[in-house]
């Protein structure tokens, strides 16, 4: 035998040692200020992006971009708002695409507007902008008024023999009926009966099993194995109820010749269109594409407004002074309006407005935007390119909490909205911005704010023993959601 036998024992460890080492300097390579890692270095699995995009933030401070590791591959991140601008807004023809890798053209549910990269994108957002106008929300508020009454009386029915209260489980079924009454016309009485095939199937969609984040862990390594492992990323179940759903809900408006003001409806008569439905670069809105809008709507809208008024509630429990603030606006604006709530009147209340505001600032509901570099660029005022194909990454959650922008930020302050000068408004990015930014902001200020109106309408919030706080922030979500409860008091005002 060989005396040099054990050299390769030895050479093996060591290559693969420097392969890594080398792969991980990558932006040290550049000359990009970043932060250290290592393929054991975990926190993107184990942190929510809340906390996770708002420490990388802060490690990189003093720095307007830099450079970090995630999901074992090199991110950028641009920390500095006027940076911020150019990659959303001004140069938004360099940074077009999200880089969302669960979009696949053979899983339908995929191909909505919030992954599509490229003209897809573009001609599904061009025909969708006129859905969420002022105009087509007005249409909806009867819907939406009609969730809020009845997430009312579900909360009085409950308080009748329990005044504590899981917000958050009351608010997730409102924002399903919400949605489910707004984008597919129908009603799955979730609110009331706290059980629907409608909520047990969002559900499955969030729930976060282990295959679907090992498929979309490598899918977002590399992107490629997709093609070679063929596991679809929307569980079958899942895919097939929406599909039938919108499917028959169609069939039904189209067969019974009914017509309903909702988000199915305007995807209908744009189908019908052939002006809109079909143009010259060949867009047709096919039944697929027109599923996979509806399934957006609803994980899009869901999830979110439902964080959204949860955070609120607890924050006018814990602030008292501020929910009587804004409870006497609340009065004020029925008493001049008859009791009567109109979309005008929701739009106009200055204080709920900033209420609201607040709670998107304190609690991001994405920790980050991210887009993709679709041709090289060069960043402004620097000798810096970026190569097409990297992953850009715009921290909300530490912009939003940033003592520069906001002073004082772990406190819930409205009144901070009051004169915003432009360095915080860049700063503040509850929805995004720039042409790729939320469609849904307005149907989402709509639904959030009418549940906020009837609930201080009806009800004295409190913490309560069973408040958990601070709020443990479940890993691995696009949206910032809760592990736990949110409990708090409920009283009959
Ligand atoms: C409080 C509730 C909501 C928040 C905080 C929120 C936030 C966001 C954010 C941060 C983005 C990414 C923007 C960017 O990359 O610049 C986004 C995209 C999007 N949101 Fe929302 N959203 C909410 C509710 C809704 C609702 C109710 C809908 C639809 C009914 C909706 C539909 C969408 C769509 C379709 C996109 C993708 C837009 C595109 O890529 O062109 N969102 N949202």
């Amino acid at each position: 035998m060989s005396e040099f036998m054990w050299l390769p024992l030895v050479l093996l460890p060591m290559i693969i040692f420097w392969l890594i080492k080398y792969y991980y300097d990558y932006w040290k390579r550049r000359g990009i200020p970043y932060v250290e890692s290592h393929p054991l270095d975990l926190d993107w699995y184990k942190s929510a992006g809340i906390d996770y995009y708002a420490k990388i933030y802060r490690q990189l401070e003093g720095h307007k971009f830099g450079g970090f590791f995630s999901r074992f591959a090199p991110k950028l991140m641009i920390r500095d708002p006027e940076l911020i601008k150019n990659v959303l807004i001004k140069d938004f023809d360099y940074f077009h695409d999200r880089g969302d890798t669960t979009f696949d053209e053979n899983e339908p549910l995929t191909m909505n507007m919030f992954s599509a990269p490229g003209t897809l994108w573009r001609n599904l957002r061009t025909r969708l902008t006129p859905t969420f106008t002022s105009g087509k929300m007005k249409y909806m508020f009867n819907l939406v008024q009609e969730c809020a009454e009845e997430l009312v009386q579900a909360v009085d029915s409950h308080i009748q023999n329990d005044t504590t209260i899981d917000v958050k489980n009351y608010v997730t079924r409102y924002s399903i009926e919400v949605i489910s009454s707004c984008a597919f016309g129908l009603k799955t009485y979730s609110i009331k009966d706290g059980h629907s095939r409608f909520a047990a199937m969002a559900s499955k969609i969030f729930e976060g099993k282990l295959s679907a984040r090992i498929v979309y862990l490598t899918r977002s390594v590399c992107p490629k194995l997709k093609e070679i492992l063929r596991v679809p990323f929307i569980g079958k179940t899942t895919s097939e109820f929406f599909l039938k759903l919108t499917n028959d809900v169609v069939e039904h408006r189209k067969a019974s010749n009914s017509s309903r003001n909702d988000f199915v409806q305007i995807l209908i008569n744009l189908q019908d269109d052939k002006k809109m439905g079909t143009i010259e670069d060949e867009f047709t809105l096919t039944d697929d594409l027109m599923s996979a809008q509806c399934f957006l709507f609803f994980v899009a809208g869901y999830d979110t407004s439902s964080m959204t008024i949860s955070f609120a509630l607890y924050e006018l429990a814990a602030n008292i002074e501020i929910q009587k603030k804004l409870q006497n606006e609340i009065d004020s604006f029925m008493e001049e309006h008859d009791d009567q709530v109109s979309y005008e009147m929701v739009h106009n209340m200055p204080y709920l407005h900033k209420v609201v505001s607040e709670s998107l600032r304190k609690y991001s509901i994405n920790g980050t935007l991210m887009r993709v570099c679709v041709k090289k660029y060069q960043i402004p005022g620097t000798e810096v390119y970026i190569d097409k194909g990297t992953e850009v990454f715009i921290p909300v959650s530490g912009l939003h909490t940033d003592e520069r922008y906001f002073p004082d930020p772990e406190r819930f302050l409205p009144e901070r909205f009051e004169d915003r000068n432009p360095e915080f408004r860049d700063a503040y990015l509850p929805f995004g911005a720039g042409p790729r930014s939320c469609i849904g902001f307005r149907f989402a200020l709509m639904s959030v704010k009418l549940a906020l109106i009837y609930l201080l309408r009806n009800f004295n919030l409190e913490l309560c023993t069973e408040t958990r706080y601070p709020f443990e922030f479940a890993p691995l979500k696009i949206v910032t959601s809760v592990k736990h409860e949110i409990f708090l008091t409920f009283n009959k005002r």
